[in-house]
């Protein structure tokens, strides 16, 4: 084996990494900004449409949801609104959670949340459950800055999603817009394909 094959391969890898990351800095400021363009009146016929899909894939999938625990998000940046079908499933008695960075450059961690319960602004100033309780869910809501056809997701770049699907394994089911669908994301060791990806216009892509 050539002794200089390591380090000159350790070098490229290095190089790869910082091209990927700086593609993805710009990408996902081209997609904010396109989705931040879109009207209220849009966005919420994205998000009825979304939770029709999302309806239907669970009860596909986990019927009832009897006993089970779903984390979703609170919405920031644009993001879709599902607020509402949280308080709809909330209804129905499944157990919801929302995502937690307790400890930057961690995985999340999750809180227990029920309509209108007592909330307290986060890292990022993102609002979570003002509890010390937390809960481990069994299908995870992933919010979606952009996405492939292989099921790679692109969020706001902390990595926070992958380190927690490392660590623990929920059902991860990716919601965005189809508008932020990219040819592919570059994945790299530590990008996680999610088990599905759904838009306003369906099912993008499903593990089997
Ligand atoms: N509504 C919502 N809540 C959520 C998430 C989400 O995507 N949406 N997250 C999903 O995981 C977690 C928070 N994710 C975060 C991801 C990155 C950064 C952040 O500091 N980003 C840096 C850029 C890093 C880089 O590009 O290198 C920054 O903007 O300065 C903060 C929070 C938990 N809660
Ligand atoms: N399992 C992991 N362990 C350690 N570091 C990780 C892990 N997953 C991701 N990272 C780090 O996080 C950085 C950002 O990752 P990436 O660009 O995939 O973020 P993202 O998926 O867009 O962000 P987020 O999930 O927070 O919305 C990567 O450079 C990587 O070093």
């Amino acid at each position: 084996m050539n002794p200089l094959a390591s380090p000159v391969c350790y070098a490229e890898d290095a190089e790869q990494a910082r091209d990927v990351a700086n593609w993805r800095r710009a990408e996902r400021k081209h997609l904010l900004t396109e989705r931040a363009a879109l009207s209220i009146t849009d966005r919420q016929a994205m998000a009825q449409a979304l939770a029709g899909h999302l309806d239907q894939l669970l009860a596909r999938r986990f019927g009832t949801m009897s006993g089970l625990v779903l984390s979703f998000y609170w919405p920031i940046q644009s993001e879709l609104d599902l607020r509402f079908w949280a308080v709809r499933v909330h209804n129905n008695g499944v157990k919801l959670a929302l995502p937690v960075v307790e400890t930057p450059q961690a995985p999340l961690i999750f809180r227990p949340w029920t309509p209108g319960c007592a909330m307290q602004r986060g890292f990022w100033n993102i609002p979570v459950p003002d509890t010390v309780e937390s809960v481990l869910p069994d299908i995870a809501l992933a919010p979606l800055v952009g996405w492939d056809d292989q099921g790679y997701r692109l969020g706001y770049g902390g990595g926070y999603f992958d380190r927690t699907l490392a660590a623990i394994r929920p059902h991860a089911i990716g919601v965005g817009l189809s508008q932020a669908r990219l040819t592919t994301i570059f994945p790299q060791v530590h990008d996680i394909r999610l088990d599905a990806i759904l838009t306003e216009k369906g099912t993008a892509h499903e593990q089997c």
